[in-house]
């Protein structure tokens, strides 16, 4: 069983009890809180001599002294036979009102200590703890894989809304929460008798009369060395017994005072387990500390935080889990597909690679990565594999690399399909390792490598297109993703541009639902720069375009360029004002703008230009954006030019450059216009500018390889300003 199987089914589990801990434990924090305000502390020097002083001349019958570990002073004495517990003020030992151990109802730490269930209840909270130390060990471990390490531990969290929290919240409290439960431990060791703190008989020691007169307390030798801030308790003797004694505790050990004479007549040290004890109380309370009582109460009700997140999370995974249906047995396939994933939607496109192979004749056999081999009825092999954790393998396949370089070669082609995404800097690297460990070692394949970026089902659908032609068979990879909920948006203007080699293309607005999933509901909210999913009619495959505004522009926009034979896009080319469409929003907060003054470098190219026609729209701060634009011909593809123009008049853009290649003097490409402003990219850069690229796939690669070349005076790379979280692309 791994550490995430651990995690989910101790979390999903015990993760009960521990909500109730953590609850409970976030009450009882309060406790401290408000003693803390209750009463004053002893002045720094008080020795315990002075203090016993002022309290018996102001506190008559005074039994016992105590010093709470936030400072504060009670007295424990007897009015008449009714025993009474007051605040005093060490400064003059005058009593300040009457002392309550908890504000809050008893059952509140019943629940905490025992879950109501007395000893029996003592042993299941202490399972908890030892429960939730095993997931918070877990959790570490998780973290530290998922962010790719130490060094990354405090980088940008990506993943959903439930994963996002509850990473984060892991980051931040995981450490307290360690240290709770392991402190709750501790407590529950001598709780339960597991641990004896003090095994010794107490001395046999008795106060002798002397026949002088008795020495006042403030005088005991005993008592004059010992500091306020050391007591723990100081217990009196009995008016009616000459032999009894004074007995004082403190941090370090207890000890015995002749009454008459105030010399110490025994002192035993506090035991290693009274000491640790002692520590474990106080950490895990907070009792001598507020500002500590107030993390650990926040620590406590994070628990429920983590829980509810968990939850979503596991619930998400559970819609996405491997249901493989179909599956050939292994020895009789003919056809094996191997899958590694962390989130699960890559065994969707393997269930739809299944499909397609099953429909034209073939026996698949589709498993995980781990389980990687090849059969002798084996004419194929496909390793389906996303990359996680900054370049790593999905946690369940974190060893198949190692037993895949460990085999030999075999005759069976084995192709490689990657599932990544291009914000990250090592994008698909683990398809990448895998692909280069399998032709080191041999093995042929049928295709070469293809990385899929954001689970796109167009590229899939291109792969399956090259699969089709190099296994000479007819196969469609047409895979539907599950789709969130779609609503219907109604065209209200379009701008249309001739495009360039004969495509024309459009910037089409359509208005936003402020009712139904719009502005009032937060979820639905977007920037430019996020995807809009658009199903076509016939097919529940979404094609996905970059937005050009943002929902407090009150309008959704996208630039659409017509694709020979696209289903969509001659869908959204056909639209007249008031038809509508089927879409829904796919956040895309790598690509988003971070506030604040930072230059912005933006670059794009054709309809790439759209996001940051939406960023430049929402400059209202007037920070520099400077903006490269490539295209082919002004006359047919300057999409948003009249708005740049405008822009560029109202400072929401500070500077404009266009190449167009298709014309004479044009300036060629985009990254042409950048290697002549050499040393402008590289001021803005050193300036810390945030640099956006948005345009196909080969106009980021050939953009990226000039800005390395740009940058490499200032040893800097894309790569490092990805890693700076600097950089980011949107590529079609
Ligand atoms: C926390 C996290 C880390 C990721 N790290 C990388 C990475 O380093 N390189 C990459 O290309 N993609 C990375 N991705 C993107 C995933 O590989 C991509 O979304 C993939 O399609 C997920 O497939 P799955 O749902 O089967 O796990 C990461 C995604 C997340 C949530």
């Amino acid at each position: 069983m791994g550490w995430k199987s651990i995690h989910r089914w101790l979390g999903l589990t015990v993760g009960t009890l521990a909500v109730v801990l953590g609850i409970t434990g976030a009450l009882l924090a309060v406790d401290p809180v408000d003693q803390a305000w209750q009463a004053p502390s002893a002045e720094p020097g008080l020795t315990v001599a002075v203090l016993a002083e002022r309290v018996t001349n102001t506190v008559a019958d005074a039994a016992e002294i105590r010093r709470l570990p936030s400072g504060a002073i009670v007295v424990y004495s007897f009015a008449g036979e009714q025993p009474r517990a007051s605040y005093v003020d060490p400064a003059d030992g005058r009593v300040l009102g009457t002392w309550q151990a908890s504000t809050l109802p008893r059952w509140v730490k019943n629940l905490h200590r025992s879950l109501l269930l007395g000893d029996a209840g003592r042993w299941g909270a202490a399972g908890t703890a030892l429960a939730m130390g095993v997931l918070c060990a877990s959790a570490l471990v998780l973290l530290l894989r998922r962010m790719g390490g130490w060094r990354r531990l405090t980088g940008r969290v990506r993943g959903t809304l439930a994963q996002r929290i509850h990473v984060v919240a892991g980051r931040v409290v995981l450490a307290v929460l360690c240290l709770t439960s392991i402190t709750g431990l501790t407590m529950s060791a001598s709780t339960l008798g597991l641990v004896e703190l003090d095994g010794r008989a107490e001395p046999e020691v008795l106060s002798v009369a002397t026949g002088q007169a008795d020495v006042p307390a403030s005088q005991f030798a005993a008592l004059q060395g010992i500091a306020v801030a050391d007591l723990r308790k100081l217990t009196l003797p009995s008016a009616t017994d000459p032999e009894d004694t004074w007995k004082i505790t403190t941090a370090q050990g207890q000890g015995w005072i002749d009454r008459h004479s105030g010399r110490m007549l025994a002192w035993q040290d506090a035991t290693w387990a009274q000491r640790i004890h002692g520590w474990a109380v106080v950490l895990h309370t907070g009792n001598a500390a507020w500002p500590w009582a107030v993390v650990l109460g926040l620590a406590g009700a994070s628990v429920l935080l983590f829980w509810l997140s968990g939850f979503v999370i596991w619930w998400q995974a559970r819609g996405q889990a491997p249901r493989i249906t179909g599956n050939a047995p292994l020895a009789q396939a003919d056809v094996l597909v191997f899958v590694a994933s962390e989130g699960g939607s890559t065994w969707g496109f393997a269930q739809t690679l299944h499909d397609a192979l099953a429909q034209g004749g073939h026996r698949v056999h589709t498993g995980a990565l781990e389980d990687f081999r090849t059969t002798p009825a084996a004419r194929q092999v496909f390793v389906l594999a996303a990359t996680y954790g900054d370049g790593q393998a999905p946690a369940h396949a974190g060893h198949a690399l190692d037993r895949i370089a460990r085999l030999a070669a075999g005759t069976v082609p084995v192709t490689v399909l990657g599932f990544g995404d291009r914000q990250f800097p090592a994008f698909c690297a683990f398809a990448v390792a895998l692909e280069q460990t399998l032709r080191q070692r041999g093995w042929p394949a049928l295709l070469p490598l293809e990385c899929i970026h954001q689970q796109s089902s167009q590229q899939f659908a291109l792969w399956g297109r090259a699969l089709s032609q190099a296994l000479g068979e007819p196969l469609v990879l047409e895979h539907v993703p599950r789709l969130p909920h779609t609503v219907a948006l109604r065209l209200t203007a379009r701008k249309d541009y001739p495009g360039a080699t004969g495509q024309p293309a459009s910037v089409l607005r359509f208005a936003w639902p402020a009712g139904s999933l719009g502005r009032r509901h937060g979820l639905a909210r977007f920037a430019a720069g996020d995807l809009v999913g658009i199903v076509p009619p016939g097919s529940g495959v979404p094609r996905y375009y970059s937005l050009a505004s943002g929902s407090q522009d009150g309008f959704l926009e996208i630039c659409v360029r017509l694709m020979p034979g696209g289903l969509c896009s001659t869908h959204l080319l056909g639209l007249k004002a008031g038809d509508t469409i089927t879409a829904f929003i796919r956040p895309n907060p790598a690509f988003a703008l971070p506030r604040g003054r930072r230059p912005v470098l933006l670059i794009g190219a054709g309809s790439g230009v759209a996001p940051l026609a939406g960023f430049i729209r929402r400059n209202e701060a007037r920070r520099p954006m400077h903006l490269y634009f490539g295209g082919r011909d002004p006359a047919r593809d300057f999409y948003f030019g009249d708005d740049l123009q405008q822009w560029l008049g109202d400072d929401r853009l500070a500077s404009l450059q266009t190449a167009f290649s298709r014309i004479a003097d044009g300036g060629g490409y985009v990254q042409d216009a950048l290697r002549r402003d050499a040393e402008r990219v590289r001021g803005l850069v050193a300036q810390g500018a945030l640099v956006r690229v948005c345009g196909s796939r080969t106009m980021a690669h050939d953009v990226a390889r000039t800005l390395d070349a740009l940058l490499a005076p200032m040893q800097l790379s894309v790569s490092a300003l990805k890693d700076e979280e600097r950089y980011a692309e949107d590529v079609f």
